[in-house]
């Protein structure tokens, strides 16, 4: 038995894949468990570097200085294994009846789960206008913005949810009732 339910977002970078899973996680509480893909990416980084592995987990400016490296890296280890992240995330997961998959950033991820746990999966878009994502600190890099890691699900058409988190999105509290509403508990 793993989880009934598993949300997977995905966006672009300071579109606020975190601060609408960690809302999300406010209400749910105990229900649910949030999964970073990123998190076993940053683990093995820190440990190798000697990085702070938390201020790699956070909103703060600190990671930006290894993610070409960590995408690099990571990529490379995906053409052995594609679900070789996704995979290591959910081992490393406690079981609860909502899986929140915070950062979810290619055809490839969302394969894994469809894989791994069927029509369990629902996939929601995060979208936010560019000036919004400037105001949070969003800066273009060619290399980062341009490749895989930020644009493979660019072109993916079948979301369950759309959520417009930028200047033009509904009030918060309208946002989470839909993505509750997916989730039909
Ligand atoms: N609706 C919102 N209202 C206020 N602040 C927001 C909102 N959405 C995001 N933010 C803020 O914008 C910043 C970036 O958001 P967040 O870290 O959630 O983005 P992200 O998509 O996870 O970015 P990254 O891909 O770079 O990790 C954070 O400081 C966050 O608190
Ligand atoms: C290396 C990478 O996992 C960094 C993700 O960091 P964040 O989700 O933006 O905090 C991006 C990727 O896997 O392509």
């Amino acid at each position: 038995m793993g989880p009934t339910i598993i949300l997977l977002f995905s966006g672009k970078r300071k579109s606020g894949k975190d601060y609408l899973t960690d809302k999300l996680k406010g209400l749910l509480s105990d229900k649910c468990q949030i999964l970073k893909i990123s998190e076993p990416i940053k683990s093995h980084w820190a440990k190798m570097k000697n990085l702070n592995l938390d201020d790699l987990l956070s909103d703060k400016e600190y990671k930006e200085q290894y993610r070409l490296e960590m995408i690099n890296w990571s990529d490379e280890m995906r053409e052995k294994d594609y679900g070789c992240f996704c995979r290591t995330a959910c081992q490393n997961a406690p079981i609860k009846p909502i899986w929140i998959v915070s950062d979810i950033r290619r055809k490839t991820d969302i394969q894994w789960f469809k894989e791994n746990y069927g029509d369990r999966i629902k996939a929601i878009r995060i979208i936010a206008d560019d000036e919004t994502r400037r105001k949070r600190g969003f800066e273009y890099k060619e290399g980062i913005d341009n490749v895989t890691s930020e644009c493979d699900l660019d072109d993916y058409t079948t979301w369950d949810l759309v959520v417009d988190n930028g200047r033009n999105g509904k009030p918060l509290e309208e946002q989470l009732n839909q993505i509750l509403e997916l989730i039909k508990l």
